[in-house]
């Protein structure tokens, strides 16, 4: 079974690849290149099955006082977390999400006009073993829109001030977050700005936006996987969810339910940030399940530095001896396809 990097690679406009599925075609009977039934066994050493809904990820409230600790205690313990009073204003979202369903409920060969190139990352783009399809962007799509709307210029337009907008909001929310993050690892809030300014390079990263459909399933979703598990490698990941199916797996429990949770944004720690914590803040690994009833949608924000930019423990909060060594997120990009959940093994310094 392919991993799900391989799997993500894939692009409709390949030749010697599965043509992307027309969702809408499908009645009954999945054809078994869509079908897939667990997680990959032993990807990143997973080994309880179990699905808890009775638990949940703590919910963080960004206007209490307290927030550094809620943030460190969540971070150290569930890897995970929601946020709510996140200053993103409730119709830029809506808007967001009216934007993305045009989209996708487009007819196929619309959508295919803006296939991402073979391992590109923007565009338009399905993994052929999972029922899931996306679009990813940085800054502005209009190239892409261009291309799926070329008569509708109003459409084109609309589209594009969505997604700005949504982006432009990121921004703001995540260089929040990351102050707080910068913060409870030791770094004094005085010096916050500056150690940030000096791992930003005082640039504002063009980070990636995707939007991710998960079509209904039409047999049991047992059946089918729609994002199998892995831990994204940005420092970390803002993702909206229309409807409940995103798991987060936590040792000693099993895969965790997260709800969906109205006006809350789901926060997932990502691998540089276990670099940056020297192993303190785990990243979190997650995956999507599809439905059999409704159509999910989840809009990832990934998070991270220039490209360039080489990243190392901060030692501050730890007091111990740098775990790993110092990456760029372009280099981590490539060492993660190599080796997927092994990634962070790869570069961890024995002693
Ligand atoms: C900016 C990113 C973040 C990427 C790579 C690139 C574009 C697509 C992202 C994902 C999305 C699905 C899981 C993942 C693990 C994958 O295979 O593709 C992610 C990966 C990463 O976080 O490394
Ligand atoms: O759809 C989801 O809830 C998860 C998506 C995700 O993990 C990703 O795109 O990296
Ligand atoms: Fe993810």
């Amino acid at each position: 079974m392919p991993s799900i990097r391989e799997a993500f690679a894939a692009t409709p406009s390949e030749g010697n690849r599965v043509l992307a599925i027309d969702f809408d075609s499908v009645n009954d009977d999945v054809p078994d290149t869509h079908t897939w039934l667990i997680t990959n066994p032993g990807v990143y050493n997973i080994t309880d099955e179990r699905i808890i809904a009775s638990t949940t990820i703590p919910v963080i409230d960004l206007n209490n006082p307290n927030v550094v600790k809620d943030l460190d205690y969540a971070c150290e313990n569930w890897y995970a977390y929601q946020v709510i009073n996140h200053g993103v204003p409730r119709d830029v979202i809506k808007n967001l999400e009216l934007h993305c369903n045009r989209l996708f409920t487009l007819e196929m060969k619309k959508k295919l006009r803006a296939a991402r190139a073979a391992n590109g990352i923007t565009g338009y783009g399905s993994a052929h073993i999972s029922w899931f399809e996306c679009f990813g962007m940085i800054g502005s799509p209009a190239e892409y829109c261009k291309k799926i709307w070329p008569d509708q210029e109003d459409q084109c337009s609309e589209f594009c001030d969505a997604m700005e907008e949504y982006q432009k909001e990121m921004h703001k929310l995540c260089a929040k977050l990351m102050k707080m993050v910068i913060n409870s690892l030791g770094i004094q809030s005085d010096d916050t700005d500056g150690f940030i300014g000096n791992l930003m390079k005082n640039t504002s990263p063009q980070n990636l936006l995707q939007l991710n459909s998960y079509p209904v399933f039409p047999e049991p979703s047992s059946k089918a996987m729609g994002l199998d598990a892995h831990a994204d490698s940005s420092f970390f990941t803002v993702l909206h969810q229309t409807r409940p199916g995103l798991q987060i797996y936590k040792d000693g429990l099993g895969w965790v339910e997260v709800p969906h949770i109205e006006n809350a944004l789901v926060i997932f720690m990502g691998d540089l940030t276990t670099i940056l914590s020297n192993g303190r803040y785990q990243s979190s690994i997650h995956r999507a399940v599809v439905s059999q009833i409704y159509h999910r949608y989840s809009v990832p924000f990934f998070y991270g530095p220039p490209g360039d930019v080489e990243i190392s423990p901060i030692l501050e909060s730890t007091g111990k001896s740098p775990m790993y060594r110092s990456v760029t997120w372009h280099e981590f990009h490539l060492i993660k396809a190599k080796y997927f959940d092994k990634a962070l093994e790869s570069i961890r310094i024995v002693s």
